[in-house]
């Protein structure tokens, strides 16, 4: 006879807990009493309390040791945006997401609290305070959105209240903070290149740009609020800093901060995005000669130059949500942080 080990209600893993923003929620959860079991495909990092299992999510096999007598799960893996692949993005998000959420029902996990986005809705139109009511977009603008929507839908459909596996997802948007591997990089990298010296459009858009801790914050509340009961089944959530900014004063902020100057010429919008389709087309008919990868992709300059905000009221009134740190705190801890990006660094 086998008995089965009461999962401890301190117990949780965190799939994909070797990037950036599962090694913060991983911190948090152990300061919180947490023990955590990583499940990622990559090692990054060693902490006491933490049981690394490394694997590929798609990989039933691999999961399982990682999800037993685990009551809850936070899934934030995927590949990153600027990888671009179709078929990893399917693969990984997609049929990835499937096995996870097998593996949780399998295992008799209760709870999943997937890290999904607020690009599911973002066509690159205007968004203003936008709602969780907001229609998934038809038109996903790349690769990834398209497969974090169906990633989403599969998730949140799994909820069941009937005493099976419990879900939500959180939807953040443009998460910055120190050991970020692609904002403020790929910000410095641009900048180092002296491709920062222009502003896409008139520079009053403004979007959110969220602290990771905030982020964090909203996962675990997110986690702890989740019953069979609560509004939080099945649902997403926006989570951001509460304080929309003008992207370029953002931007302007950090590079400032590292030692590098503003942008400062306008550029109109229209001709900068017919531009990087036109770059986006040719880097795709060259693909099989030639691997280019634009800096200026259409998705990035949309994002640079219309309004993409987002209201968190709901995890306000569901979770008793609020941001913990200021855009302003978050700033200047994230400059601090990357002492080897500040221009004359060597
Ligand atoms: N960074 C951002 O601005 C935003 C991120 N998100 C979402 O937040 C989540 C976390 O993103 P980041 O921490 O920024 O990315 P990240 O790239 O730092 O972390 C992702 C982790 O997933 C792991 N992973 C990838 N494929 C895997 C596989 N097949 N099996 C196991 N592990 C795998 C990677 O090794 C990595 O450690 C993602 O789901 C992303 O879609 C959502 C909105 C904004
Ligand atoms: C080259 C410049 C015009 C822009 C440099 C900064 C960008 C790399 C970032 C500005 C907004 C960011 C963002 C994301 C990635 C990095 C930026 C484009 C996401 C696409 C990451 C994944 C998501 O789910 C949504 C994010 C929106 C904002």
């Amino acid at each position: 006879m086998t008995t089965r080990v009461r999962p401890s209600s301190k117990r949780c893993a965190v799939i994909g807990g070797s990037g950036f923003l599962g090694r913060h929620l991983v911190e948090k959860l152990l300061e919180r009493g947490y023990s955590v079991a990583v499940f990622d495909i990559r090692q990054s990092y060693e902490l006491p309390g933490v049981t690394f299992y490394q694997g590929d999510l798609c990989d039933k096999e691999a999961l399982r040791p990682a999800l037993k007598d685990v009551p809850l799960v936070f899934h934030c893996a995927s590949p990153a945006p600027a990888s671009d692949d179709r078929a990893l993005f399917q693969r990984v998000n997609v049929q990835g997401t499937c096995t996870v959420i097998q593996a949780c029902t399998e295992l008799g996990v209760q709870k999943l609290v997937l890290t999904s986005s607020a690009s599911v809705v973002y066509e690159g139109a205007d968004i203003k305070n936008g709602t969780e009511d907001i229609p998934y977009t038809a038109k996903p603008m790349d690769y990834y959105t398209e497969t974090k929507i169906e990633q989403e839908k599969l998730v949140l459909q799994a909820c069941d209240k009937e005493g099976g596996l419990l879900t939500v997802a959180i939807r953040p948007h443009g998460i910055f903070g120190p050991r970020d591997p692609q904002l403020v990089p790929i910000l410095v990298d641009t900048a180092r290149r002296g491709k920062m010296k222009f502003i896409i459009g008139d520079g009053t858009n403004l979007v959110d740009f969220t602290f990771v801790e905030n982020v964090v914050h909203g996962h675990i509340l997110a986690a702890e609020h989740l019953r069979p009961e609560s509004p939080l089944c099945g649902k997403p959530y926006h989570i951001t800093n509460d304080e929309p900014i003008r992207f370029w004063d953002f931007m302007s902020k950090v590079l400032v901060g590292l030692g590098y100057a503003a942008p400062r010429y306008h550029l109109p919008y229209m001709l900068v995005y017919g531009l990087a389709m036109l770059l986006w087309l040719l880097a795709m008919l060259l693909r099989p000669l030639v691997a280019f990868k634009p800096t200026f992709t259409p998705m990035r300059v949309a994002l640079a130059g219309t309004h993409h905000y987002y209201s968190c009221e709901a995890a306000k009134r569901d979770m008793g949500y609020k941001p913990l740190v200021s855009l302003t705190e978050g700033i200047s801890r994230t400059v601090e942080s990357y002492p080897h990006l500040r221009h004359g660094a060597p």
